[in-house]
């Protein structure tokens, strides 16, 4: 699902960035990706999804070679991949159910296919009941669970998470968790950086630790 190839990516001579990264994950894997703040954790994903580019080296998502692609070949590749933001990125002025459609709108599906795919997805996330509310109008858990739906309404092969839980409290970010294991357990490679220890010692899965611009596994 992914591979890097000595991947690095300084953004400017006086930060370290990430140092000839070589890593691969297999599809369905679950793993954290934790390191102290300004690490490169936020980085390695944005060069997952193609928001950045490396300063050297290769790098394959789903069988795409993101650092060359660019314009539509970027955009749709992107339309492939969930990303969870860690300031959930929600349309203020949209319901929940326009926020979670929007991205099937996009992708060109008519009413019936969004609605197909829409209600399962709240149902998953647990806000079939707040179809209709605006993000304003819901706690924090509640618009984090949003931002999941929204990512995984297309049934993304791979889910990349920023900091998912990084606001809420452990109750939220269980049932946080728990929608993420649900998604695993239908196929979806995870990835979850957080900075949270507690969280990742609750769960027994492969942890591994951006440090001093590498990637080093703290739990295989
Ligand atoms: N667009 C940018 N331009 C210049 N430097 C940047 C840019 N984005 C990030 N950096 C720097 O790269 C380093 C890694 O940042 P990154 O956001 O990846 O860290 P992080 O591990 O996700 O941190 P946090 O846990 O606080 O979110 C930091 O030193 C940061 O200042």
């Amino acid at each position: 699902m992914i591979r890097l190839d000595n991947v690095s990516k300084t953004y400017d001579h006086t930060s370290q960035g990430l140092q000839n990264i070589t890593w691969s994950l297999d599809p369905g894997a679950f793993v954290f990706v934790t390191g102290t703040s300004g690490s490169g954790k936020t980085t390695l994903l944005k060069l997952l999804y193609g928001a950045e580019r490396p300063t050297s080296g290769s790098l394959w998502v789903n069988g795409y070679a993101v650092a060359s692609l660019r314009g539509d070949p970027l955009a749709r590749f992107r339309r492939q991949l969930g990303v969870i933001f860690q300031d959930y990125k929600l349309i203020p002025n949209r319901t929940v159910a326009e926020n979670v459609a929007f991205v099937l709108w996009a992708q060109g599906h008519d009413r019936k296919a969004v609605d197909r795919r829409l209600v399962p997805t709240l149902k998953l996330v647990g806000l079939q009941q707040k179809a209709d509310c605006f993000p304003d109008q819901l706690s924090g858990g509640e618009q984090q669970r949003v931002s999941i739906a929204r990512a995984i309404v297309s049934t993304p092969p791979l889910l990349l998470a920023d900091e998912p839980t990084g606001n809420l409290d452990t109750e939220n970010s269980l049932q946080i968790m728990e929608i993420l294991h649900k998604l695993r357990d239908v196929g979806i490679t995870i990835v979850i950086t957080t900075h949270d220890e507690q969280l990742v010692n609750r769960f027994n899965h492969p942890v591994l630790q951006v440090h001093q611009g590498r990637l080093q596994t703290l739990r295989p």
